[in-house]
């Protein structure tokens, strides 16, 4: 499998937030992706999610000879964790495992696994508003895991995690990785995956790109 970008741009507005951005994974790779804030990363991974178009340049997911759509290959976790709050934990990664299949991606772990793996197990009957902020960011982990996609595309995925968590995150990702997924993270903080691509955005001063 391969997942690459070949000469992005993105606007948000009126604004040229990026250009000319590549980059290409194949099985097991992951990509950080670093910058300022307002350099456009946010956006870079809504263009590679196909959550917004792109002005020019192309996403590709290409599965052997066989190109697919690319937000079909995608996990994305944005900043926001996608779960309702009046739902139970149950209630909603239940309604992701079937949301997820039913466009195509294969079975995950079930719901108490995906629980377990994220250090929560027995509080899936709570309803997810209950929980901490970072139990929160757990469990939306858990999305990722209930069904099978092989890029994830993280936006500061560690926000609000305490140490135990970052490295229970590490490892998701590693394992995942080890299976032959790919992921994509936008992230101020060292996400504690060994050996990383690097892709850093420099944003636009002036209507210039900075050096
Ligand atoms: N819906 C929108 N309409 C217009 N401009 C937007 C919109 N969303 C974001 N922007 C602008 O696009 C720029 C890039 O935002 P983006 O969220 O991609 O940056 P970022 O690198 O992820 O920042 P941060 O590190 O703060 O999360 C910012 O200047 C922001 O104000």
């Amino acid at each position: 499998m391969r997942f690459e970008a070949q000469a992005l741009s993105a606007r948000r507005g009126e604004d040229l937030l990026f250009r000319d951005i590549s980059f290409a994974l194949s099985d097991g790779e992951a990509l950080v992706v670093t910058g300022p804030n307002g350099s456009g990363k946010s956006t870079l991974l809504r263009v590679l999610a196909g959550l917004l178009p792109q002005e020019e340049g192309t996403v590709r997911f290409v599965d052997g000879t066989e190109d697919r759509p690319a937000r079909e290959a995608c996990h994305y976790l944005g900043h926001r964790n996608a779960m309702k709050r009046e739902l139970t934990v149950e209630e909603n990664l239940t309604f992701w495992a079937e949301f997820m299949a039913k466009e195509g991606a294969a079975p995950g772990m079930d719901i108490d696994e995906a629980a377990e793996s994220v250090g929560l197990a027995g509080i899936a009957h709570l309803p997810f508003g209950y929980l901490s902020a970072g139990q929160q960011r757990r469990m939306a982990f858990a999305k990722l895991l209930v069904a099978h996609r092989p890029v994830w595309i993280l936006d500061e995925p560690t926000a609000a995690l305490d140490v135990k968590a970052d490295a229970m995150f590490a490892g998701l990702c590693q394992a995942h990785l080890a299976a032959g997924g790919m992921l994509v993270a936008a992230t101020h903080q060292p996400l504690g995956i060994e050996s990383v691509k690097s892709l850093v955005m420099k944003g636009f001063e002036y209507g210039e790109a900075l050096a």
